[in-house]
């Protein structure tokens, strides 16, 4: 139960928001049936547990080395359980396919449900969903940047099964949990130099990809996902799937199309995208990370495009249709804390957004007012946010403010210091 001074404040800050006809219970309420997917990667730097030996490849890199990452799918678990305890909301954990728990010595092409049964087990004693994601990365059969799109029909048709079996591992999630599992399909396949040959990868990437999704799944079990990238490290000349090519083929193929916020050019934002694709895609599939200067995956902060992002969805009434996930990877913090900073923002985001009079600026727009449009929009940033989020944050039961910081500080001492 909140507090009577977090009540106050709230009732104080209601008043205002309700004389321009926002009804924040209402928002509230909506703000608490939206999941955010937290990625299980931020928690061990992208290791997971099936190819610990392997080096982290496929174009993307972790810098840091903040003690107290997880070495195991128990370790994992409980700094996961940790931070949704510091975050408002039921929400969902995106899992990569080389985060089996299993004793078993298995390969990326053999995995099965029952590799991940204890990450069901646990997910459903914490109420949370899972989503999920094929790992075409760190693993022999992709040392030389290929894998859906590989030349070698051999290798090929290893990332192929592999990405068959990820979709089984998605709906069998989504069946144990009740709640659609999104598994995404991400391969960083591309050239350092400039290719002769820019058709033949991508036609091949095509057929694998139609090869992947041939078998019929249960939608209310599993969505499938594509996601595009611009450019990756060694892969600077040449991505097989850009943006252009999965928006071709999950518009053809009624698939997700997930825009991940760090995959387009510097100044080109996801958030610009997402009208005109609600328009005609199937839906999509947002990871939420923080490029800087490129695909850095840094922790989600309260930019300019975080609230844009939610603005757009809470405009365009888009939340139907959008899977929110996270993406990002610092190892140079606690991680803990990179998780809860980089969510909690995402919902404060979303917030905000929930608090906006839409109707009213809407109408100003179309009557061409635009002055009005720009002096509203400028004053309602300073509207008493910071009080309905304090309110929030007291009735789910988590800590307002910065008081989860302490937490993960004790956590860190009596918990992550441990592991070295
Ligand atoms: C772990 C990766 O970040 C993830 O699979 C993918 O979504 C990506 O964004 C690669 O750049
Ligand atoms: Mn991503």
């Amino acid at each position: 139960m909140p507090s009577n001074e977090t009540t106050k404040q709230y009732e104080a800050a209601k008043a205002l928001y309700a004389a321009h006809g926002i009804d924040v219970d209402a928002a509230l309420k909506k703000l608490s049936e939206i999941k955010i997917s937290m990625h299980c990667w931020q928690g061990d730097d992208v290791r997971g547990f099936l190819n610990r030996d392997q080096d982290l490849t496929g174009g993307i890199a972790v810098t840091g080395n903040y003690p107290g990452a997880a070495r195991t799918p128990d370790e994992l678990r409980a700094d996961l359980e940790k931070a949704f305890s510091l975050i408002p909301g039921k929400h969902k954990v995106n899992l990569h396919a080389i985060y089996a728990d299993t004793d078993e010595k298995v390969d990326l092409d053999a995995i099965e449900p029952r590799h991940y049964e204890r990450w069901v087990e646990w997910a459903k004693a914490q109420g949370l969903g899972l989503d999920f994601n094929p790992t075409c990365f760190s693993h022999e059969n992709s040392k030389d940047g290929f894998t859906l799109s590989h030349a070698d029909p051999k290798v090929r048709d290893f990332w192929i099964e592999h990405c068959k079996r990820s979709r089984r591992v998605g709906a069998y999630f989504g069946e144990q949990l009740g709640q659609t599992c999104v598994t995404n399909v991400w391969v960083p396949d591309g050239f350092k130099d400039n290719p002769v040959d820019r058709l033949a990868p991508r036609k091949r990437l095509k057929d694998a990809l139609d090869e992947v999704f041939a078998e019929e799944l249960n939608p209310a079990h599993n969505l499938d996902a594509v996601e595009s990238k611009v450019f990756g490290l060694g892969a600077e000349a040449y991505t097989v799937g850009s943006h252009e090519f999965y928006m071709g083929y999950g518009l053809q193929n009624n698939k997700l199309i997930c825009l991940d916020a760090g995959h387009f050019h510097p100044t080109e934002v996801i958030s610009g995208k997402l009208s005109s694709l609600s328009l005609f895609a199937e839906g999509m599939l947002l990871h939420v990370s923080r490029p800087v200067r490129w695909d850095s995956d840094h922790v989600v902060i309260l930019d300019d495009e975080l609230f844009e992002i939610g603005k757009e969805l809470v405009r365009g009434d888009l939340l139907g249709k959008t899977h929110i996930g996270l993406d990002f990877f610092d190892a140079s913090i606690n991680r803990v804390a990179a998780w809860v900073i980089g969510t909690r923002n995402t919902i404060k985001a979303l917030l905000q957004a929930l608090l906006e009079p839409t109707d009213l600026l809407r109408k100003a727009e179309l009557a061409g007012d635009y002055t009005s449009r720009l002096a509203l929009t400028e004053e309602f940033k300073t509207y008493p946010f910071g009080a309905i989020w304090d309110y929030y944050c007291e009735s789910q039961g988590v800590p307002v403010r910065e008081r989860w910081l302490e937490e993960v500080k004790s956590y860190e001492r009596d918990v992550l210091a441990a592991r070295g």
